[in-house]
């Protein structure tokens, strides 16, 4: 007999997948112009793949991200895979912080079923669009009975991302997205999906947030690392009521040594402070060339300075001791 079809529903949030321009060649468009039903429209082969529906949980650019859409989207996640007939979520996004949400949702979704993100570099007008062939590709893999238990996943240009690790690294280009330490979780070819690894870390059903739990989340501030950087940016966080704040440094999470006065400064006051680096790749590792048992600073470990502020963001809900917010980082 005919094989049933997965169900799955498109959460459509924005970005330049849903981004529109007045022509087919030109570089300026705007964020978040075209509907979940248009985009779905693009796509008439999305049928032959899946029964899907669409929902509009936003629509924005995702430099607009912010605390209150990804806790409605997790909510609205998690609410959907608990009913028996949805057999995948897929979300559409803006590229350029998809990398912040996937990971959010990676700590938060409390399912095996995949969770499969896309995006485009191209709007939806433009000429050789990437956007419907990344639909297409997102929603073969979250009818592919393979994803299920891999993490939060996102699907670009032929790639299978796990959420934790990957990262923009270009401005423009359609092959942007790289997965640098751990590489890709698999690629897919017009739907025909290849499986590669499973996920290193924790991620959605065994992870301890809750996001039904979550309320307001504390405030987390990236501070960017240069040669000369103004140490006084770290003590104007922590005035401002930052919990927790992450060092984009340089090399292995190094800074100024004005800069690390200023960090132990914001320790003395409670504030968790997470060294990471604002090198693409590698990992920053304790005790290297900064002592974090003296300083009381936090190691990322291989995540970006992005990826590292969501995670303290939830853990921060847990506990303000730096020993076991190490311990988060190094299990998540
Ligand atoms: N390519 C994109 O999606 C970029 C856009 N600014 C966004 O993130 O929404």
């Amino acid at each position: 007999g005919e094989t049933m079809k997965a169900n799955i529903v498109i959460l459509a949030t924005g970005g330049t997948i849903a981004g529109a321009a007045a022509t087919g060649t030109q570089a300026g468009y705007s964020s978040g112009q075209v509907g979940v039903q248009a985009l779905m429209e693009a796509v008439p082969q999305l049928q032959e793949l899946a029964n899907i529906r669409g929902e509009q949980v936003a629509n924005v650019g995702s430099q607009d991200m912010d605390d209150s859409i990804w806790l409605q989207l997790a909510q609205r996640t998690n609410s959907l895979l608990a009913q028996d007939d949805v057999d995948g979520v897929v979300i559409t996004h803006g590229t350029d912080t998809i990398e912040e949400t996937a990971y959010f949702l990676n700590l938060v979704v409390d399912s095996n079923k995949p969770v499969v993100m896309t995006a485009a570099m191209r709007p939806a007008t433009a000429l050789s669009a990437d956007g419907p062939l990344n639909i297409f590709n997102a929603v073969a893999v979250a009818a592919d009975p393979e994803a299920a238990g891999r993490g939060v996943l996102v699907v670009i240009n032929d790639d299978i991302h796990g959420a934790r690790g990957m990262t923009k690294t270009s401005t423009t280009d359609v092959q942007t997205f790289v997965s640098a330490e751990r590489g890709l979780m698999g690629a897919t070819l017009y739907g025909d999906n290849r499986w590669f690894r499973h996920p290193y870390r924790t991620h959605t059903r065994d992870s301890t947030f809750s996001v039904d739990d979550l309320g307001v989340l504390p405030r987390v501030d990236v501070i960017y690392i240069s040669a000369g950087v103004s140490p006084d940016l770290v003590d104007a966080a922590v005035a401002n009521g930052a919990k927790g704040i992450v060092t984009a440094g340089v090399g292995n999470g190094n800074m100024t040594g004005a800069a690390v006065a200023a960090v132990a400064r914001a320790v003395k006051q409670g504030v968790v402070v997470v060294r990471s680096t604002r090198v693409t790749s590698g990992t920053v590792g304790r005790k290297v060339e900064i002592d974090d048992d003296a300083l009381g600073t936090v190691a990322s470990g291989e995540l970006n300075p992005a990826q590292s502020r969501v995670l303290l963001k939830l853990v921060l809900t847990k506990t303000r001791d730096p020993a076991q917010v190490q311990g988060y980082f190094d299990k998540y």
